[in-house]
């Protein structure tokens, strides 16, 4: 029995004569969240499309639930739920009549509507009309949806876009529910690195139809090592200063000296000795990485 809800053994893929997906090994360990992250154009959405049989595979290249996607088609899809692009949503239905509408239509009980409404948090908008919901609801309505034949496997490609800070924080938190009380795993697309860090276990990140890094997300963070900003006066015996005591010195403007940062006990103790030795320190940051900065990480350490 393979661990992976889903692995993908070298996949290629075409678009006539461009190639999107190269060479591509994901593996998706069960019951994990897993980041699919990658800039805009990246490939996601076509891996996740192939990974639904949206798109055709060549044989012997994606395994869900380990078994080969093409001679599995009927068995393996319904195991799985997917939000694509935008949710199929009747604005003029309520959240409960939306979600009746699926039971119906694949022949399941109308009281799971209730209770996929509550999975999703939307038990008191249920008898509100869906048109009059916020994009994040709207969006969570969409993932009660996707889940509504109780799948072991969701894909979700880019569910945050669009949203603002509490659709955003919404979604997230019922990724994290779904995944660890209810045993899901889930594959969710993102190009945004803080969005991928705040929910995923595991991440895979691809530019350009390749995959670049793929592991747990404690080994991502080993590898993008954060940095620590300090802004402060007289920058040059600051520097000096800092240097003298082993820290490594990664870069320096006239304005901010930049240091690996290990922890926040450390980052206080650098101030104490700054300030101790009479500079004036007008901020302290911890500097979080985007998409770009890791790509140079990675590329640096391969
Ligand atoms: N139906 C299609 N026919 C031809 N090319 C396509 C088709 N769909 C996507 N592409 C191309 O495939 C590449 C990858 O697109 P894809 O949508 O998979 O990327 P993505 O990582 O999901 O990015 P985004 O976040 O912008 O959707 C892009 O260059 C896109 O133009």
């Amino acid at each position: 029995m393979s661990n992976y809800a889903i692995e993908t053994v070298g996949l290629n893929f075409n678009f006539g004569q461009q190639t999107i997906v190269k060479d591509l090994s994901l593996q998706v360990p069960k019951g994990s969240i897993y980041g699919f992250l990658g800039p805009n154009g990246a490939g996601k959405t076509t891996t996740i499309k192939i990974l639904l049989n949206l798109l055709k595979s060549p044989a012997d290249q994606v395994f869900v639930f380990g078994k080969e996607i093409n001679n599995n088609r009927i068995a393996i899809l319904k195991r799985v739920g997917a939000l694509v692009e935008q949710p199929a949503i009747y604005g003029h239905l309520t959240g409960r009549e939306n979600l009746i509408n699926r039971c119906i239509l694949l022949g399941i009980k109308k009281t799971k509507a209730d209770e996929m409404l509550a999975l999703a948090g939307l038990t008191e908008a249920a008898n509100k009309k869906a048109s009059k919901y916020s994009l994040g609801m709207k969006q969570r309505l969409g993932i009660a949806q996707a889940l509504i034949s109780d799948p072991e496997l969701l894909l979700l490609d880019e569910p945050t876009n669009g949203l603002d800070p509490n659709g955003i924080i919404e979604v997230r938190n019922l990724m994290i529910d779904l995944a660890t009380k209810h045993g899901k795993t889930i594959l969710v697309s993102s190009h945004l690195l803080a969005e991928i860090e705040r929910t995923a276990t595991h991440v895979g990140i691809i530019n350009k139809g390749q995959l670049l890094f793929q592991g747990t997300i404690e080994e991502l963070h080993l590898l993008s090592k954060p940095l620590l900003e300090i802004e402060v006066n007289n920058i040059e015996n600051a520097s000096a200063l800092i240097a003298k005591t082993g820290y490594e010195i990664i870069a320096q403007t006239d304005k901010k000296i930049t240091v690996p940062f290990t922890s926040s006990q450390k980052s206080g103790e650098l101030n104490t000795l700054l300030v101790q030795n009479g500079f004036t320190v007008s901020s302290l940051y911890q500097q979080k990485k985007d998409l770009e900065n890791l790509f140079l990480d990675i590329t640096k350490t391969n």
